[in-house]
């Protein structure tokens, strides 16, 4: 029998039923467990294996043509051209590094996406020994029995055996409009993919409910064909990265003008043409940010496994400076802001009302609780409705429960729930259930089961019925209905028809607690200015007590219906103003339209989801959020971000992250942009004085701070913890990009200027005090040579020490550096003490020396040196204290709207209070 299966052939999908399960030696039942496993290690997993990797070579390749590594070649070239080839080649190594450099981060930034398949494990319903169970996707093999239903991701090719399902198609065939296969679909000749009896892997049910026999896994897979074809394109760069590019251009090309501005200049000054070539060369090499790109690439990757170990997949690198500047959180309130576990607590029967401890015994209220069970879908594995099973856990509670295959056993009928309706109905044996939103059951029934059996809806009984919904709505509870009717055996041609002429058993209402975490996150998310708004298919009342419960005022209610009354305009205007809002009774449509309304008002918004009707909605949002726990599929396939603990604080943690991730980079930059200054002015003086003053610094020396000493101090800014107050910033305006205009004031105009002036003041006190006069000769040879070797060292040793003080001032954007501690963040102390090894190296070491052209400092230019830190560092410190003073100022605008909201007595909201009902 293995050797039957050996080499696995596949088998042809389009047979008829009988046929296959002949040849897949299979039943409806699906297969054994045992046999499963079996054939698991014959047919191999169910993946898409991608080509083993050949494109590292060809990506290393492509560091190399890069157009800023083709500047640094031109820059080589002409080095060696000037008759420096010390330079050309030092300009090669720094080339060499540099790809390799880039290299190894952007596959470390990779390999942070991709192993974020594991924390989602794509599952599947089947058959085994004849019962229903859940396994991992990979673990299919043909020959297993599906279980397709609305919102499932189709996870192999097979042939459905009943039931039919309509499927997205679009990741197969680019076809947006969803196709309809059916299990009894008549066989045609055709391709294959318009098969009406085939579904695929690679798709999603959008709706409906089938079984499929699973013919193809893996490789054999439509899908598989495909991705055999076409390997994974490029990701799209981020507009961080776009943004980061442009600047990296702009910065080069100022580089490369001012390398050719001074090759006159030098000329004129006395520098012989050789000099002057290698030192604009040099300048430019200095200048150039090779390394920023890749290293915000990797920032972002590391953003991604944080938020990844905290509960947020992202599904790309740019989704963490896009949370960074979210500006609106529309939330769905099931499960996100509460706990997702519902549990009935009261039951209104015409003339009475139970405690659910109370009901046992009383036959009305028995009904009710067996119809509620019965009128459900749960059970079957995959995401559970918590309604139902909080209505099949009611049925439990009072001695009469309904066991899901019972249940579906004897169903004639079932119309699904359905989002718009509210509702859903099934036909057990003889009867009709039906339970859904009150508005919308109450209207379809004729009558009501009183104590004495079936009576009019009277006034009082509607007046009655009314005030219990809203007593139960202002405790926050769900309320639902129930109703049923007879009927025959012939069945009701269509929905309308068999929803009609109902009677009305009672209601339930059931509790969900709010999240415990919720309350807080909510005021975290005010804190940093950030609005919530609530979208929910609940009635109004309950969503605004459990928004209340949670921090939010809820003020105002919006129906769907009234949304949909509202033209664009009128929804723009509504969502413009400060409030936020509880759209209650909301459809998939207006959660869209309200993301759009949001968007075109320049909001960032992150919208939460988890049917497959909000998959438009998240995929519109900035930052389209899914559960990972009980949302579909294809809400999951459309969302750029999953939480894998469907928490709402996590997103709020997200967004805390991604503003941190931004903060990073922003240090990083202004750290490496800081060095410019003290580098360029040495220069200028000595061009300006017209050679009278002897060059402060070398081209080796300026190549050995940018690409040596200032590399791993550079790159643990990137690992900072987030500062304090980094939550209690309004949101960064949409547009503001990584490189502003202040951080280069604080990096050229307050750090750089502070470091120029120390510097060049410690080269002027070696040369001076060693009885230098401008014009004095000190070449090789000349008596002050050796004085104005230590002068240049001295240049090159101040600049590292200012950048030292840079360093801790990087370390935050507005706090102080006392509020986050001197030593929390290692991989900087680390870096400082690589930072310091080297110079040392550089300054003290005899055939180093040689090549840098450096001598060794006396111990009283070696204590000139040691207050230059904390001179750079305190200068930073207090232009950051007296920006923190100014921010205090009542005057500032910004940060009142948010501390209204949270101090909540100053509401500026003022509006409507309560809602329309
Ligand atoms: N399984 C169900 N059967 C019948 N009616 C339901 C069922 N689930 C919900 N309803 C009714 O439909 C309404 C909307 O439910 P829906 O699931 O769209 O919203 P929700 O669960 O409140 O979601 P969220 O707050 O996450 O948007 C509920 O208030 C309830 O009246």
């Amino acid at each position: 029998m293995e050797q039957a299966l050996a080499p696995p052939e596949p088998v042809d999908g389009r047979l008829p039923p009988p046929e296959l399960f002949r040849d897949l030696r299979t039943s409806a039942g699906g297969l054994g467990a045992r046999e499963a496993a079996r054939r698991l290690t014959v047919y191999g997993p169910n993946q898409l294996t991608r080509r083993s990797r050949p494109r590292w070579p060809s990506q290393l390749l492509a560091q190399f043509t890069q157009p800023l590594a083709l500047l640094l070649m031109v820059a080589a070239g002409l080095a060696w051209l000037g008759g420096t080839p010390s330079l050309a080649v030092a300009v090669v190594a720094v080339i060499l590094l540099n790809a390799v450099f880039a290299f190894v981060q952007e596959m470390q930034a990779e390999r942070a996406v991709e192993a974020l398949a594991a924390y989602l494990p794509a599952t599947a319903r089947v058959l085994r020994d004849g019962a229903p169970a859940e396994i991992a996707a990979g673990d299919l093999v043909p020959g297993d029995i599906v279980v397709v239903g609305e919102g499932d991701r189709i996870c192999a090719d097979g042939r459905l055996i009943d039931g039919s399902v309509t499927v997205d198609m679009s990741a197969l065939n680019g076809e947006s409009v969803p196709a309809f296969r059916s299990a009894d679909a008549e066989v045609v000749a055709g391709p294959l993919l318009e098969a009406g009896e085939l579904v695929f892997s690679g798709t999603a049910c959008v709706a409906g409910q089938a079984h499929a026999l699973v013919t193809r896994t893996g490789m054999h897979t439509e899908i598989g064909r495909i991705a055999a074809l076409s390997q994974r394109g490029r990701t799209e760069p981020s507009p961080l990265e776009r943004q980061v590019r442009r600047a990296t251009w702009v910065i080069a090309a100022v580089a490369v003008a001012a390398g050719a501005a001074f090759l006159p200049i030098g000329i004129v000054a006395g520098l012989g043409w050789a000099a002057a070539i290698s030192f604009a060369i040099g300048l430019l090499v200095a200048n150039v940010p090779e390394g920023l790109l890749p290293t915000i690439t990797l920032a972002l990757a590391a953003g991604v496994r944080d938020l990844a170990r905290g509960g947020a997949v992202v599904k790309r690198l740019s989704a963490v400076e896009t949370l960074g500047s979210t500006t609106v959180i529309c939330t769905d309130k099931t499960g996100t802001l509460t706990c997702n576990r519902m549990q009935v607590t009261r039951l209104w029967l015409a003339g009475t009302e139970f405690a659910v401890s109370e009901a046992s015994g009383d036959p009305r209220a028995m009904r009710l609780a067996r119809t509620a069970a019965l009128c459900t879908t749960a059970g079957n594995g995959g995401a559970q409705d918590p309604t139902e099973v909080a209505l099949l856990r009611l049925a439990e509670t009072l001695d009469d429960p309904v066991r899901p295959p019972d249940r579906d056993r004897e169903r004639r009928a079932l119309f699904p729930f359905d989002a718009r309706l509210k509702r859903m109905s099934t036909i057990d044996g003889d009867e009709l259930h039906v339970k859904g939103a009150v508005e919308s059951v109450l209207p379809l029934c004729a009558d009501v089961l009183g104590l004495t059996g079936v009576l009019a809806l009277s006034p009082e009984i509607r007046n009655d019925l009314a005030a219990t919904v809203d007593r139960y709505a202002s405790a926050g509870l769900r309320v639902l209905a129930l109703a049923v009717r007879p009927v025959g055996p012939g069945q009701p041609a269509g929905r309308d028809e068999a929803e009609s002429g109902l009677t009305l058993l009672g209601l339930v209402a059931m509790a969900d607690p709010p999240r415990p975490q919720v309350a807080e996150a909510v005021a975290a998310a005010h804190r940093a200015g950030i609005r919530i708004h609530v979208i929910t298919g609940d009635y109004g009342p309950t969503a605004a007590e459990i928004a209340r419960q949670v921090g939010l005022p809820g003020r105002r209610i919006v129906t769907g219906a009234e949304v949909e009354r509202l033209s664009d305009a009128g929804l723009d205007r509504l969502l413009a103003g400060d409030d936020e809002i509880v759209f209650a009774r909301s459809s998939p449509e207006g959660k869209l339209r309200i993301c759009e309304a949001l968007r075109a008002g320049g909001q960032i918004v992150a919208m939460t989801g988890d049917g497959v009707n909000d998959a438009p909605a998240l995929r519109h949002a900035d930052i389209g959020v899914a559960m990972g726990r009980s949302g579909t599929d294809v809400a999951r396939e459309a969302a750029t971000m999953v939480l894998t603990d469907d928490n709402f604080a996590t997103i709020v943690r997200a967004v805390d992250s991604g503003r941190r991730v931004f903060d990073n980079l922003r240090k990083f930059v202004l750290y490496i942009f800081a060095h410019a200054v003290p580098e360029v002015v040495p220069f200028l003086i000595f061009a300006l004085s017209g050679g009278a003053v002897p060059l402060p610094l070398t081209v080796l020396q300026i190549l050995a701070i940018d690409l040596g000493t200032e590399t791993v101090p550079a790159l643990a800014l990137g690992r900072e913890r987030a500062e304090p107050g980094t939550m209690e910033r309004p949101p960064r305006p949409p547009r503001a990009g990584v490189i502003d205009r202040r951080l280069l004031w604080r990096a050229w105009g307050l750090l750089g200027v502070v470091s120029a002036v120390l510097v060049t003041g410690g080269f002027f006190a070696v040369l001076w005090r060693a009885g230098w006069h401008p014009g004095d000769p000190v070449g090789p040879g000349s008596a002050l040579h050796h004085a104005y070797r230590q002068a240049t060292t001295m240049t090159f040793a101040g600049i590292v020490a200012c950048q030292l003080g840079t360093a801790f001032a990087a370390r935050t954007d507005h706090a102080s550096l006392r509020s986050i501690g001197l030593w929390t963040n290692r991989l900087l102390l680390a870096g400082i003490a690589f930072e310091l090894v080297f110079a040392a190296a550089l300054i003290f070491v005899p055939p180093v020396q040689a090549v840098f052209g450096t001598a060794a400092l006396a111990l009283w230019q070696v204590l000139l040196l040691l207050p230059m830190p904390v001179v750079v560092w305190s200068v930073d410190e207090l232009s950051r204290w007296r920006r923190r003073r100014a921010a205090q100022d009542p005057r500032d605008r910004v940060l009142r709207p948010c501390r209204d909201r949270t101090g909540g007595e100053t509401l500026r909201v003022s509006t409507t209070t309560g809602g329309p009902r």
